[in-house]
């Protein structure tokens, strides 16, 4: 234990530093309120705990369990153990599954993780209803016996393609001191997604249909967050995974199916497993990438891409390109296997929350394997950490000026492959595996985790059928009517209404609030403005 600057003790997992190595020593407060760093960097703690105890949590509850893992991340004095209680309490008490995260016994060793029984049926619920609850304790501590403008006013900007703001919505909606604004890229989103996000009534919610990409709603939330003024004025707040606190929340969930893993079947606490996790802006997979390094065993984490395959392009030649090798495909608006691919390199697939074509979180993945390059040399820590911020921010302006980077030193790449594999998997796989897991066993695969499980089939083929493998469920199938209904129309006994949820029928039918925006950072600054003054008018 430690002191840090404002008399706080912590461990050194307790306290955050920026990849990018403008910052240190920061509170997980800190890293919470402020989501990116001042020099463009995310947040870190300074180390991975070790959880020498872990085996000993095997029966605990989801919540109790969050409560060991978060612990390690948060020093008690910034947030009391009964406060950090109630909170997770109030967090998961919102889902419609009492295990929070079910697994699902697919067929001979491979294993479905449901994350998606929260409130907006994707897996961000598990970690932004825990974000909305300590925005709002953060916030009550802050203005408590505080007036009017004397008032710490949050303004939570996003930005989606698709399920993060939904989850942001339905964790920050009617929630004091708290504005949103919701970027999603207009007409790039599913009916159900679009639906759920533009008929919320609440006034302090905003939704923002940007003429652009997914990566371009991401380039404007940045922005925005880059931009002193604007930051210092509008007191920005992240919903993004680049906000650390949702890296966090979604460990537990490995740990947790981990231990069912070993409570509904023959497996043993202390074996290895494979995690197949369907990827886009790398958060999901890099709480697993936590999980490991606390000590789980994880054997291998399988990322799974669909045909924005920027990261599995990594693993197979250690290039970090926004593009393609010139001749390895056609862009500008032609078809490549099928799919349309955009002058802007986001190629529309059938499971649109990950068509990105820049992993915001591979950063902090980097900067891990940058810190490791560095630690081999075997100097002090704070050369390690130096060395690491250089490197990451020297990789992250070539991706900004020339579109990309590597290949990686060699020592790099092969240390990223000693934790990960990765898979690229087109739509006509998609489809087709959602097809066939309907004919074995009758279960209804959404194309995110058609996309994983595609990906877990060739891992199960590599590894052997002896290692476990659990296979991510990202969203509800009923959010992706399109290409669940490509693959399933026309099967004996599949009706599309079976799998839809009563809060999504006739929703499309309900009054819409939306803006459409231009794709320029300073327009959509505008109109956040306007509409943090008028709630601030209202609230007066
Ligand atoms: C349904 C679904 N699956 C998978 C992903 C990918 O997760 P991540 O961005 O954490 O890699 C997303 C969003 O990003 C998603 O919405
Ligand atoms: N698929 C996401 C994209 C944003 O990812 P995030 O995890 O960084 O919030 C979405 O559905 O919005």
């Amino acid at each position: 234990m430690a002191t840090n600057g404002a008399g706080k003790t912590h461990t050194e997992s307790q306290v955050y530093l920026s990849t990018r190595g403008g910052d240190q020593g920061l509170s997980f407060e800190t890293v919470v309120l402020k989501g990116l760093a001042a020099d463009g960097g995310l947040f870190l703690p300074h180390e991975i705990p070790r959880a020498t105890e872990w085996q000993s949590w095997k029966d605990l509850s989801y919540p109790e369990l969050a409560f060991q893992i978060l612990s390690l991340y948060i020093s008690r004095d910034e947030i009391p153990a009964d406060d950090l209680k109630a909170m997770i309490e109030r967090s998961y008490s919102t889902f419609r599954s009492k295990e929070v995260t079910p697994l699902v016994h697919l067929n001979d060793n491979l294993y479905l993780l449901e994350l998606f029984h929260g409130p907006s049926y994707s897996f961000k619920d598990c970690a932004l209803q825990f974000l909305g609850n300590l925005f709002e304790y953060f916030l009550a501590r802050k203005n408590e016996g505080k007036e009017g403008k004397e008032r710490h006013h949050l303004t939570v900007v996003g930005a989606t393609s698709g399920d993060t703001g939904s989850a942001a919505i339905h964790g920050l909606r009617g929630k004091k001191d708290v504005t949103v604004a919701i970027l999603h890229p207009k007409g790039r989103v599913s009916p159900i997604q679009e639906a759920q996000m533009t008929t919320c009534s609440d006034a302090n919610v905003n939704n923002l249909a940007v003429k652009g990409t997914f990566d371009d709603c991401q380039d404007i939330v940045k922005a925005l967050f880059s931009d002193p003024e604007t930051n210092a004025s509008l007191k920005l707040g992240a919903v993004n995974s680049i906000n650390f606190s949702r890296i966090l929340a979604q460990i537990v969930y490995y740990f947790y199916s981990y231990f069912s893993l070993a409570r509904q079947s023959d497996f043993q606490v202390g074996d290895q497993v494979r995690f197949v996790v369907p990827t886009g802006n790398f958060g999901d997979v890099l709480a697993g990438y936590f999980a490991k390094r606390m000590g789980l065993p994880v054997d291998k984490l399988v990322i799974a891409t669909n045909e924005n395959d920027i990261l599995d392009r990594f693993w197979k030649s250690g290039r970090y390109e926004k593009h393609k090798a010139q001749g390895a495909e056609a862009e500008g608006g032609l078809e490549v296997d099928g799919v349309k691919a955009h002058e802007d390199g986001v190629k529309e697939t059938l499971s649109p929350a990950m068509d990105i074509l820049v992993s915001s979180n591979f950063e902090r993945l980097l900067w891990f394997l940058a810190h490791e390059f560095a630690a081999a040399v075997g100097m002090d820590e704070e050369f390690n950490r130096k060395q690491a911020g250089q490197e990451v921010a020297a990789w992250l302006k070539d991706l900004k000026v020339k579109g990309g980077f590597g290949p990686v030193y060699k020592d790099v790449l092969e240390s990223a492959r000693k934790s990960f594999e990765s898979e690229r998997v087109s739509d006509a796989q998609t489809i087709e595996t959602i097809g066939a897991f309907y004919d074995k066993v009758g279960y209804v695969l959404d194309p995110h985790t058609a996309v994983g499980v595609t990906a877990a089939l060739r891992s199960i083929d590599r590894a052997g059928s002896e290692v476990p493998h659990i296979s991510l469920s990202t969203a509800h199938p009923a959010k992706f009517a399109g290409a669940v209904e490509l693959a399933l129309n026309g099967k004996e006994g599949f009706d599309f209404s079976k799998v839809l949820p009563q809060e999504f029928v006739e929703l499309d039918k309900k009054e819409k609030r939306v803006t459409t925006v231009e794709n320029d950072w300073k327009a959509v600054r505008e109109l956040v403005k306007q509409q943090v003054e008028r709630e601030l008018q209202a609230g007066s």
